[in-house]
Order: C-alpha cells, then structure tokens, then sequence
C-alpha cells in the first residue's frame, strides 16, 4: 500500500500531463476533421490578430455599392465566404437562400450577436442585444405598440401632425440640411409617440441634443469607453437619457393617470425590472430614429434626381387631395388615404433597396451546421449581407439605377428585398417607418420643388451619413389655387 501510495505520488504528475495531451490531442484531431468538412471559401485567419479583416470590411463606401472589400471576395469566392470579422472566424453571406434560412432559424440553430460594446451605449437589455425568452416578451411589447391598428387609430394623424410642422416653413431657396430636418421630424415623432412630447417643450430640445450625441458615439468606429471619446461621451449622454426617463416614469406614477404612448405601454409591464423598462424605451427610441430618418433623407435625394418620379408621385397625391375635397371629407390624412398610395410605395421599396439603411446584420451559429454543402461551425459570427443581394444584377436590372417603376412589375420579391431583415427579428417599426415615409414624401411633393444646393452622396460607415449633411434649397410647388388647402391642421399648430 505504502508502494502503491509512493507510486502514485510519483506518477500523478505524468498522469495529468497525459491526460492534457491526450485531450489536446483529441481536441486538434477533431478541429482538423471538422476542418475537412467543407468549410466556405476564403479565410477565418486573415487579417490582424482578433481584429482580422473588420476595417476592410466596414470601410466607408457610398451606400449604393457593397464597397471594395465585399465586391473582391465575391469575385473571388462566391456568394458565401469565410473571414475573420468582428473578432471571430466569420462566414458572410451574399446568398438569398441562405439568409433566409438563417433569419427563419433565429433562436434555434442562430442567434443575433452584436458587438459587447454596443451594450455600453445601448444596455444589456436592449432589443438588439437580448435572445430567447427576454426577446420575445419585449418584442411582444414592441410589436403591440406600432401594430397597424394602432397606427391607424393613434399614430397616424401624430405624424401627419409632425410632418406639417416641420415643413410648414421650410427657408425658400437658401440653403439647408436636408438631413437634419429629417432627424427632426423623426425625433419628434418618436418623442411623442414614446414620451408624449411636445416639440416645443425645452425638455424636448435638451434631449435631443443628448440624443445626438449618444448617436455620434453609437455609430463611430472606435468604440472604446475613454474620457473624451465620442464613444464615452455616448456612455454619458445614455446615463443622462435613462435619468430623465426615470423622472418621466415616477412622475406618471405619482400622478396615476394612463397615458396612451409607449411610456405608459412600458410602466404597466409587471413583470420586468426598472433597468429592463428603461433600456427598453431607449431601444425604441434608437431604432425608430436612426433608421427611419436615414430614410428620410435617402428619398429627398433620390427623388432629387428623378424628376418623373417626382411628378408621377404629385399626380398620385393630388388624386388624393382632390378625391377628399370632392367628397367633403378633411383633409387631415387617414388610413385609406395611405393606401391608396401606390406609387409611393415603389418609391420606398426603391429606396430602400438602393440605399441600403441596414446593409447586414449580425448572427451567430448556435451549434455546427451543414448548409449547401459548407459546414458552419458553431461559434462562427454570420453575417447575412442584404445591400449585396439588392444591388446584385442577377436579381434587379441595372440595379445602380433608381428605378421605382420596375416595383410595379415585382410584387412579391421575397428573400431578394430585406430591408427590414426576416424572421422572428423582422423589424417591429415596419409599418410604422412606410406610414412615415409616405406622409412625408405626401407633404413635400405636394408643398415644394427642391435641388441639391451641393453635391452629396450617402456613405456607408455602415450607419449612412451624408458627408455635407445633404444641403437643399426648396421653393414653393404652386399647381393648385388651393395648393395649402390639405395643410389643414397647420393652421392650428401652436408657434
Ligand atoms: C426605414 C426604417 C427602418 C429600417 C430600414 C429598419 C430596419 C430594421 C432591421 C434590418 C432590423 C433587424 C435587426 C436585426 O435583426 O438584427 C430592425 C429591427 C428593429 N426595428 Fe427597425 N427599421 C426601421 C424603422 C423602425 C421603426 C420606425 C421602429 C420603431 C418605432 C423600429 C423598431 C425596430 C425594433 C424594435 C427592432 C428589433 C426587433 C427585434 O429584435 O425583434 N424600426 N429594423
């Protein structure tokens, strides 16, 4: 026995090690069979170290071309490549099959995976950041809210609202940002459909000013959490935000009246913390703004260069006035009215296509996959690229070109157009960012004529920034003697 013990002591040492090799081994052995399978083209090692390929692959490039790193991997591999992205052996895919199919298995063999230090901006309970069960109790929330029977309801004449204010008194032909008028009517209508603000309130412009900044330093391109950053700035103003949403939210507590804005949807919800509330009411905030205000801009500029897009869409909005005005009906715009816009719809599909406002987004792989013949470790950041299928020629026809008459032929183009991604994720504004667009583009072809006052194109950092801010000078669109008639409630809009 003592032997034995002696032995033991003595060989313990060699035991473990053979244990460590054997499992290393083992470990290496499968990672080499599994790197037989057939991976995608490409490489999951290129790059610098952890970093890899990240900066090629977000380099800016106008958000109407898939930027030069994408166009050369796809000549070279295919529509389904391998890199290293974001910090992981990456697979990106150009391929509409298999974004389907990666969309449509969200939460079982994929999963959204944004970059960690997006949760220092956003919070770790935001919409993006969050899988399972979490995701679906706050998308159900999400949902609830911008459902088009709420749309028609309530938000509908809001936005009509919001929309005419701003353009009530556009500057005749001397310059002016085009995207900031849209971030402004944008803010506003999500301020009010997510607080109940009024655009007038102090509160509203110390708070979009916070706003702006926690954007700037969302969006930039180095993300680290230092004094003096945009980043860490952002970090700051997210703080700043979450106080005042909390004052809101005791205030209406204290005052125990409901309200009927997502702020009072959000006070009702039982069962999530007070953290869970706040990260999402900024969720909110974030994704209507953001993108819906991209949007805005993107169509001014467009539109800009497409005159018979421009007087087919006063034709399509002038039918409109006119039929409410025959039938003595308001003017305010309703439900029906928004459906009738046919035109408009190819308009925003057009784009929406060519802009691009979310070229990608990102997924992870739950587990290993096999999927046309390429095995998809599991662990591998996925990302299902949308701008390279909506600016591919194999599925549109000169897709450089905006072409929104080519929408009355394409009724159904399934995986080919995502610009609200798929799946379980779909977008929870979709209905409420078209309504927007159309109200918006119905005010403007019908108030004003308008032209670059400079040159200037969408850039792809990937969130799209115009680089001068897009400067228009607008004058005033006189076709009808009764031409401001429709701007009824204009009339009525406190100064
Ligand atoms: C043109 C405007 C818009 C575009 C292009 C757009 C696009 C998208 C895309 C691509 C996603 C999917 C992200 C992912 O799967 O990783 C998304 C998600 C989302 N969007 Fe939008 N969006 C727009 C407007 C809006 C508006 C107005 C709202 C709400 C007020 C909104 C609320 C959301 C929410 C809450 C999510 C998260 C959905 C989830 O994770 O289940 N979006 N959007």
């Amino acid at each position: 026995m003592k032997e034995f013990a002696v032995g033991f002591f003595w060989y313990s040492p060699l035991l473990v090690l053979l244990f460590f090799v054997s499992h290393r081994l083992l470990f290496l052995a499968r990672r080499k069979s599994k790197e037989q399978l057939n991976l995608p083209p490409g490489s999951s090692n290129e790059g610098w170290p952890f970093i890899g390929k990240t900066f090629d692959f977000i380099k800016p490039h106008p958000s109407t071309t898939i930027g030069e790193f994408m166009k050369d991997r796809l000549q070279r591999y295919g529509k389904i490549y391998r890199s290293h992205l974001f910090g992981a052996p990456a697979i990106v895919s150009a391929d509409p099959d298999m974004n389907r199919f990666v969309l449509q298995n969200e939460g079982k063999l994929f999963e959204a995976n944004y970059p960690k230090t997006m949760g220092d901006v956003l919070g770790k309970w935001a919409m993006l950041l969050v899988n399972g069960d979490m995701h679906k109790t706050l998308r159900s929330i999400a949902v609830n809210s911008t459902n088009p029977v709420r749309i028609r309801s309530h938000i509908l004449s809001d936005l009509d609202f919001h929309v005419q204010k701003l353009l009530k008194d556009l500057p005749i032909n001397s310059p002016f940002s085009a995207s900031e008028m849209a971030k402004k009517i944008t803010f506003n209508v999500m301020a009010s459909q997510v607080l109940s603000m009024d655009p007038d309130e102090p509160d509203n412009k110390w708070l979009r000013k916070e706003y702006m900044d926690f954007m700037r330093g969302l969006c930039s391109s180095f993300p680290v959490n230092l004094p003096g950053t945009v980043y860490g700035k952002a970090v700051k103003c997210r703080q700043n935000i979450l106080k005042f949403m909390l004052k809101k939210m005791n205030e209406r507590r204290k005052i125990g009246k409901e309200y009927d804005d997502f702020l009072g949807m959000v006070v009702l919800q039982t069962n999530l913390s007070e953290e869970q509330k706040l990260d999402l009411l900024l969720s909110m905030l974030f994704a209507g703004f953001e993108t819906t205000s991209t949007a805005i801009s993107l169509v001014v500029f467009f539109l800009e260069a497409c005159p018979k897009a421009v007087s087919q869409l006063r034709e399509e909005h002038l039918g409109i006035v006119r039929k409410k005005q025959h039938a003595g009906d308001s003017p305010d715009l309703q439900w029906n009215d928004y459906k009738e816009m046919e035109f408009t719809q190819c308009v925003i599909n057009e784009t929406l296509r060519l802009g691009n406002v979310v070229s990608y987004v990102h997924r992870k792989a739950l587990q290993d996959i096999t999927y046309k013949g390429f095995f998809i470790p599991s662990g591998y950041t996925i990302l299902p690229v949308f701008s390279a299928i909506h600016l591919n020629p194999d599925y549109y026809k000169d897709p450089e070109k905006f072409d929104p008459w080519r929408w009355l032929q394409i009724k159904k183009p399934g995986d080919k157009f995502l610009p609200f991604c798929g799946g379980p994720r779909l977008c929870a504004g979709i209905d409420l960012a078209k309504v927007e667009m159309s109200i918006f583009i119905h005010h403007l072809v019908l108030k004003y004529q308008w032209e670059l006052a400079e040159p200037d194109i969408p850039i792809s950092y990937p969130f799209i920034e115009f680089h001068k801010e897009l400067p228009i000078k607008v004058r005033p669109y006189h076709c009808m003697e009764d031409n401001n008639d429709h701007v009824s409630n204009v009339k009525s809009l406190p100064n």
